[in-house]
């Protein structure tokens, strides 16, 4: 018999800064009633960033005092800002919600992997570095720090052989229409196991 862990997918979207991961991620989310896990950061909010909706923003004392409680499953620090997963956050949306999906750079991705192996989905989201640069401009990003993203391209690229999936991202109803398809594969997969 199926354990109920068995049940329980983390869809993880990862690739490149740009690449469209957010917005697709969001999407097939809401198309398929999949519950979001928000991360914990200590960086400010960019224009047009809402807390609660974008991340938790918090600040580095209370990052640190969470991280020495072992609040975090999965933390790193990127550009001398932290950022993690909440282990409570991830038992609670499943509990509410059997299926869940989450952003995270390739790192979190495959410290997720290490850590809740075949229940973890890795969707690898890509775009050419110049496409990534020009939809970073379009968001109003500003330039130093689209600079700094893209100095973690090419390793943040090399994580696409890693992943269970992997889409080019160009035409965005295509990319979310092929997501969308290929996570309905799992829930259905997840249906059966519960008839
Ligand atoms: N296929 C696409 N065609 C054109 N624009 C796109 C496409 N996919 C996403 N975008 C736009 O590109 C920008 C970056 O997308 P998004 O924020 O989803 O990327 P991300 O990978 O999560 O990176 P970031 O960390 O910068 O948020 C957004 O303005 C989004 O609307
Ligand atoms: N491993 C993790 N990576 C995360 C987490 N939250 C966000 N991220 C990734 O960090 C970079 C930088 O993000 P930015 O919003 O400041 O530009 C980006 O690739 C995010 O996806 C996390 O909890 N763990």
């Amino acid at each position: 018999m199926a354990d109920s862990r068995d049940r329980e997918f983390i869809f993880v979207f990862t690739g490149p800064d740009g690449s469209g991961r957010k917005t697709i991620a969001d999407s097939v989310g809401s198309t398929l009633g999949l519950t979001k896990v928000l991360s914990y950061a200590t960086r400010k909010p960019r224009p047009g960033e809402v807390n609660g909706q974008d991340y938790h923003f918090i600040t580095p004392e209370l990052y640190e005092e969470l991280d020495a409680s072992g609040d975090f499953i999965e933390s790193v620090t990127i550009n001398s800002n932290q950022y993690g997963i909440r282990d409570n956050d991830i038992r609670r949306s499943f509990r509410n919600n059997g299926c869940i999906y989450l952003i995270v750079n390739a790192e979190g991705a495959d410290m997720l992997k290490q850590i809740y192996g075949t229940q973890v989905v890795r969707l690898f989201i890509y775009a050419d570095r110049g496409t990534v640069e020009e939809r970073q401009r379009q968001e109003g990003i500003s330039g130093d720090v689209i600079e700094e993203r893209l100095s973690r391209y090419e390793t943040d690229m090399a994580a696409h052989a890693r992943c269970e999936h992997a889409f080019e991202n160009y035409d965005l109803a295509h990319t979310v229409f092929e997501i969308t398809n290929t996570l309905e594969q799992y829930l259905q997969r997840n249906l059966e196991e519960r008839d």
